[in-house]
C-alpha cells in the first residue's frame, strides 16, 4: 500500500491530467489551469461556504463578499490548545501574544478588518505598527504553478486560517486504515517536515544540485574531455540553476496549500516574484515591488533575491556577473545525467584550496610601525597619481613614523598586538571542519596583506602543496578597493609572472555581504544583543508589542541600532568607482529587511568611522552622529561594527573606549555593542556554502581583464587628482611638525 501511495503522489511535474469539481477528467492545459486557479481560490477566499453559514457582521469590504465566520467556539478550543514557550508558527506571532490577547485574538478572525484596526487604535497600538499589520493583510495576490503554466493571478481576502491547528491533530485514515503520523513525508516530490517546511528537501535537492555540478564542471576541465562537450559548461549550469529556482518556487505554492498565513506573508514581504525560462533555457527573474518592476539577481544557490531598496545599484550588480548564466541550446542540457554519467570516471583527482585574505595587524608594539609602513606604501591605500608614485615609500615611511606612537597607544590598549592572526586562523579551522561536513576536502590557507604571515608566503605555500583549484575568499563583507581590491592585485601580480598560477582556475568571491547566511547571522547577534541590552524582560519582541497596548514610549523598540563602517576617503567612491558605499547601504538594509522580518522594529543608522589623514572621507562621520545623537535625546545606542569579520583594534579600542565615552558624555545613557562574527557557527556554515558555489565558476585568471581604476578615469579627474596629490605631498612634506617626527624617529 505504501509503494501504491508513493506512486500516487510522485512528482507534480509528471501529472498531466486531473479532474474537475464534478469529478470529469480535464487534458487541456487551459482546463487544468482554471481548475488549480479555481481549486485555490475558493481554499484561500471561500472556503467552507454554504448556505448555513452567518452573513451579518462578516462582509469583507476589500473582497465586496461575505465570508464565513470563524466560531468562536472554535477559536476558543485553538487557543487552549497551543502550548506556551512553542516555536512560533507561520504568522511568526509567538503564542503567548495570541493567549495574551485574550478577547480580542478570539474576535480576530471573525470581525471586519477595519474594526480590528480601530480597535487597535484605540488601545493606542501606535501607528506604524499598525500600518505594518495592515501591510501584511493588504492587496495580498498569488497564482498557482501547475505542471505546465502558471494561473492568473487573484487575490486573497482571508488573511488567517486557524483551522490547520484542528487539522494537524485530526486522525487520517484510508480504507479504514489509521495512517500513521510521520515527521517528514513526500508530497507530489517533495519532502514536507511537519512544520510544514521543506528546509531538508530544499538543502537535499542543492546538495545533489552541486555535486552533479561538480561532477560535471571537473569534467569539463578535464583535458581528455572534447573541446565541444565544453563549450555547453554554461548551459549546464543554466539549467541547474533553473532547476534549483523552480524547485524553491514549486515549494512556495506547496506550502501555500498547507501553510496559508506563511505563503501570504512571505508574497506580501518579498513583493511579487515572477520567475519565467525561454526555451533556451535561461531563467529570468523580476520582483514588482511598489509598482517598479527590478530584475532579481541569482544568487551562487540559484535562488533569487531581490536587491533592496527601490534604487538599481549596477555597482552590486557589476560583482555579481557571473551568476547570471545563459544558455543557448536546450538539447545539450537534456543530456546532463547521462553525459556526465558517461565520463565522470576520468574525471582528475582535484586538490582544493581556499585562499583567506585578511589585511593583517602587528602582533608586537615594535610591529606598529613597519605595518604601517606596509600599509601607507600600498598605492591602494595612499593612491597618489602616476607621476607622482616614486614618492609612495619615502611618503609611507613619513607618514608611518608620524603615525606609529598613537597606533601603538592603541594597541598596547588591547593587549600589546592585533589579534587578527589568531582570529584568522580560527576561522579557516573553522572553515576547514565546515567544508568537511559539506564532503568537501579542502586546504585553507591564510594571506595577509600587510603582516604575517604574508599573501605572498601563501600563495607560495599553494604552489608546493599542488593545489588544482583555488577560490580565494577576502575576509571582508563588502568590496572596497582599499581592502579585498588592494590583496585581489596581489594575487594578480602574482598570476601573471608566474607559470603555475597563470593556468590554475581561481575563482574570487569579491563580496558577500548580500549571502543570506551573512544577513542572518548578523540579525541573530544583533537580535540578542538587544534582548539583553536594558532588562532581560524585554527580550522578546512581541512582549514589547504587549507593552505598548500599557506604555507606548518604552520598550526595546526605543534602541537606536548605531551601524558604524570602516570609512574609505571621498574619492575612492566618487573619482575611482569603489562600490564600497553603495554595498554597504545594501548590506544595512538587507540586515534592517531581515530584522523587521522577525518583528525588531528598532530605527537604525549608519555612519563611518576610523578616518586618517587631512581629506574627506564617507559621510556621516561615527563620532559627529553619535554627538547628534545624544544632543536629540537619544538614550540607548547599540553599536553594530559592519565592516569586519573579526575583533581588531578598531572595535575593541575605537568602537568600545573611545565611541563609547564620547556618546557617554553627548548624553547617551545606555550604550552596547555587537561582537564581531568570528567563528559564528551560522556564519563560518554560510562562507563553506559560498566556497562550494564558487568552485564551478574557477578559471585561469590570466583571461580575465584586470580592472585598473585609474584607466576609468576622464582627463578631468586625472588633473583634479594630480593637483590634490601635489598639495597633499607638498604639505606632508613641507609640514615642519612630521619633518621633525621624522627627524627624531630617525636620531
Ligand atoms: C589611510 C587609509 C586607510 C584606508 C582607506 C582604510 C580602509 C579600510 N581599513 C579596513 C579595516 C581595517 N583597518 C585597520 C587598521 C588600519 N587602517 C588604516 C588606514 C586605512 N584603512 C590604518 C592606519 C590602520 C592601523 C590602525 C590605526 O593606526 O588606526 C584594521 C585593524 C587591524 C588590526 O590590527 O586590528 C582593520 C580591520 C577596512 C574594512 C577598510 C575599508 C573599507
Ligand atoms: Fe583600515
Amino acid at each position: 500500500m505504501a509503494k501504491i501511495l508513493e506512486r500516487k503522489t510522485r512528482d507534480i511535474g509528471q501529472v498531466n491530467c486531473i479532474k474537475d469539481g464534478a469529478g470529469q477528467l480535464l487534458v487541456k492545459d487551459e482546463e487544468i489551469k482554471h481548475r488549480w486557479r479555481e481549486y485555490f481560490d475558493k481554499l484561500f477566499n471561500g472556503e467552507n461556504e454554504s448556505s448555513t453559514i452567518e452573513l451579518d457582521d462578516s462582509f469583507d469590504e476589500t473582497s465586496m463578499r461575505f465570508v464565513r465566520r470563524i466560531q468562536e467556539s472554535e477559536v476558543k478550543e485553538a487557543l487552549k490548545r497551543m502550548k506556551r514557550g512553542k516555536a512560533m508558527g507561520p504568522d511568526c506571532i509567538p503564542i503567548e501574544v495570541w493567549k495574551g490577547l485574550g478577547d480580542i485574538a478570539i474576535a480576530y478572525d471573525k470581525i471586519p478588518r477595519n474594526v480590528m484596526w480601530s480597535a487597535l487604535e484605540k488601545h493606542k497600538v501606535p501607528a506604524k505598527y499598525i500600518t505594518l499589520i495592515k501591510y501584511m493583510y493588504d492587496n495580498v495576490v498569488t497564482s498557482v504553478r501547475t505542471s505546465n503554466v502558471d494561473t492568473d493571478d487573484f487575490p486573497i481576502k482571508i488573511g488567517l486560517h486557524q483551522g490547520t491547528t484542528r487539522c494537524e491533530e485530526e486522525e487520517v485514515s484510508l480504507d479504514g486504515q489509521v495512517v500513521p503520523r510521520k515527521d517528514t513525508f513526500r508530497y507530489l516530490g517533495s519532502m514536507l517536515q511537519e512544520d510544514g517546511g521543506i528546509d531538508e528537501d530544499v538543502n537535499h535537492r542543492i546538495k545533489a544540485g552541486w555535486m552533479k555540478w561538480r561532477q560535471a564542471s571537473g569534467i569539463l576541465c578535464d583535458k581528455r574531455v572534447p573541446e565541444k562537450l565544453k563549450e555547453h559548461k554554461s548551459c549546464f549550469r543554466s539549467i541547474w540553476e533553473f532547476n534549483d529556482n523552480d524547485c524553491g518556487f514549486r515549494a512556495l505554492v506547496l506550502r501555500g496549500t498547507c501553510m496559508k498565513t506563511f505563503w501570504l506573508s512571505s508574497t506580501r514581504s518579498c513583493g511579487k516574484v515572477r520567475c519565467s525560462t525561454n526555451l533556451a533555457g535561461s531563467t529570468k527573474c523580476e520582483q514588482n515591488l511598489h509598482g517598479k518592476v527590478k530584475p532579481l539577481l541569482l544568487s551562487a544557490s540559484g535562488k533569487a533575491r531581490g536587491t533592496s531598496g527601490l534604487v538599481h545599484r549596477s555597482a552590486v550588480l557589476k560583482h555579481q556577473h557571473h551568476l547570471s548564466v545563459r544558455s543557448t541550446s536546450t538539447d545539450v542540457c537534456t543530456t546532463f545525467d547521462e553525459d556526465v554519467k558517461g565520463v565522470s570516471s576520468h574525471a582528475v583527482e582535484e586538490k582544493i584550496g581556499v585562499l583567506l585574505l585578511n589585511l593583517g595587524g602587528p602582533e608586537t608594539l615594535n610591529d606598529v610601525q613597519p605595518f604601517l609602513f606596509n600599509l601607507f606604501a600600498d598605492p591602494d591605500i595612499i593612491r597618489l597619481p602616476r607621476l607622482f608614485r616614486f614618492l609612495q615609500r619615502p611618503l609611507a615611511k613619513l607618514i608611518s613614523t608620524f603615525r606609529a606612537p598613537k597606533s601603538k597607544e592603541g594597541y598596547a590598549s588591547i593587549g600589546g598586538g592585533s589579534p587578527l592572526r589568531k582570529i584568522t586562523d580560527e576561522q579557516a579551522n573553522a572553515l576547514k571542519v565546515a567544508l568537511k561536513s559539506k564532503n568537501l576536502e579542502a586546504d585553507i590557507y591564510v594571506g595577509m596583506r600587510y603582516w604575517y604571515p604574508f599573501t605572498e608566503e601563501a600563495i607560495d605555500q599553494i604552489k608546493k602543496d599542488k593545489i588544482t583549484k583555488l577560490v580565494v575568499l577576502p575576509l571582508y563583507p563588502q568590496y572596497s578597493i582599499s581592502t579585498s581590491g588592494s590583496s585581489i592585485r596581489v594575487l594578480q601580480n602574482i598570476v601573471k609572472e608566474d607559470q603555475y598560477f597563470a593556468g590554475l582556475p581561481i575563482s574570487i568571491i569579491e563580496s558577500w555581504y548580500q549571502r543570506e547566511g551573512y544577513v542572518k547571522s548578523m540579525a541573530d547577534l544583533i537580535e540578542k544583543e538587544l534582548s539583553v541590552f536594558t532588562n532581560p524582560e524585554e527580550k522578546f519582541p512581541w512582549a514589547c508589542a504587549l507593552e505598548f497596548l500599557q506604555a507606548p514610549a518604552s520598550g526595546v523598540w526605543t534602541v537606536m541600532i548605531f551601524f558604524s563602517a570602516h570609512g574609505v576617503p571621498l574619492t575612492y567612491v566618487k573619482d575611482a568607482g569603489d562600490p564600497y558605499r553603495d554595498q554597504m547601504e545594501d548590506c544595512i538594509a538587507l540586515i534592517m529587511e531581515e530584522l523587521k522580518s522577525r518583528g525588531t522594529l528598532n530605527d537604525h543608522t549608519l555612519a563611518y568611522q576610523s578616518r586618517v589623514g587631512p581629506v574627506q572621507w564617507l559621510k556621516p562621520y561615527t563620532d559627529e552622529v553619535l554627538v547628534e545623537l545624544g544632543q536629540k535625546g537619544v538614550k540607548s545606542l547599540l553599536a553594530v561594527p559592519v565592516s569586519f569579520v573579526s575583533e581588531h583594534i578598531e572595535t575593541l579600542e575605537e568602537i568600545d573606549m573611545e565611541y563609547r565615552e564620547l556618546a557617554l558624555e553627548s548624553g547617551i545613557e545606555n550604550w552596547g555593542r555587537v561582537p564581531a562574527l568570528g567563528c559564528t557557527s551560522s556564519f563560518i556554515s554560510d562562507l563553506a556554502d559560498a566556497v562550494v558555489e564558487a568552485l564551478p565558476s574557477a578559471s585561469a585568471m590570466t583571461t580575465r581583464k584586470v580592472k585598473d581604476t585609474d584607466s576609468d578615469m576622464d582627463m578631468m579627474h586625472y588633473l583634479t587628482k594630480m593637483f590634490f596629490g601635489s598639495v597633499l605631498a607638498f604639505f606632508l612634506l613641507l609640514s615642519p611638525r612630521l619633518v621633525s617626527a621624522f627627524r627624531n624617529t630617525l636620531h
